[in-house]
């Protein structure tokens, strides 16, 4: 994934600010900020689902205002606010959604991986918050996508739960795929990311490992750093 300069405004308010990264195949990458920096409009604008106000976004070699319906052949997304069709079941959505995709990954596998198997007949709005987020990973993995879009994958999840979820992605990315993702959890970003990309207001902070980051703070670890960076940019 290549972003060059990507810039989204809400009338005179840029919440996307000339952004420019890339993610590399396999990798996990991890967009971080506060609540409103602009971590989700970042991923709705660069996979073209909202216009962007300037710059370029290329997903697994695409341009996404040209071929969306080709990259959503090979991309899966994790929106926060999944919205789903009123009394339909785990197993129906599932269903619905693997028919529309050439090869889809097994949903009973990624239900059993999720701890999701039990729920299969029921309707998705009995299920808990932390059993509905888990079931919108599951949706977003269901393409068989090479890239994956997670934001805030695992709010909302217990630890175990969330534990969880940290290994079976991690199986994922030995298994080749590529992972986007928003995150609050610093412990969550140490866990799984290769690089992260700290944003405030929709600005570039700093871009790098954990270990860079953190080097580059008078801190030692990744939360007192982050705190930091987000305090120092207000400063100056
Ligand atoms: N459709 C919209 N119209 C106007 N403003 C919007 C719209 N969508 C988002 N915003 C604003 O853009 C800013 C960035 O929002 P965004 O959801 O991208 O932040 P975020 O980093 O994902 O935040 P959070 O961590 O709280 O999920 C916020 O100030 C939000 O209020």
């Amino acid at each position: 994934m290549k972003v060059k300069n990507l810039t989204k405004r809400f009338g005179k308010k840029v919440v996307v600010d000339k952004l420019s990264f890339q993610v590399y195949r396999q990798e996990v990458f991890g967009l971080l900020g506060p609540n409103g920096a602009g971590k989700s409009t970042t991923i709705e604008t660069a996979l073209g689902l909202k216009k962007a106000d300037g710059g370029t976004a290329e997903i697994v070699g695409m341009n996404p205002a040209a071929k969306r319906k080709k990259i959503f052949e090979r991309v899966g997304v994790q929106l926060q606010s999944s919205n789903f069709q009123n009394n339909i079941r785990v197993e129906e959505i599932c269903e619905e959604l693997s028919a529309l995709y050439e090869s889809p990954a097994d949903y009973r596998e990624l239900l059993r991986q999720f701890r999701l198997e039990e729920f299969m007949r029921q309707p998705v709005e009995k299920l808990s918050g932390g059993e509905r987020q888990k079931l919108s990973v599951v949706l977003a993995l269901l393409p068989g996508p090479e890239l994956v879009f997670l934001d805030e994958l695992t709010t909302g999840l217990d630890t175990a739960a969330r534990r969880e979820v940290w290994q079976t992605l991690k199986g994922l990315k030995e298994r080749g795929m590529t992972i986007f993702l928003t995150t609050h959890y610093m412990e969550e970003a140490e866990s799984l990311c290769d690089r992260i990309m700290l944003i405030k207001q929709g600005k570039e902070i700093i871009t790098g490992t954990v270990e860079e980051v953190v080097e580059n703070s008078p801190y030692d670890n990744l939360e007192d750093a982050y705190l930091w960076y987000m305090a120092e940019e207000g400063k100056r």
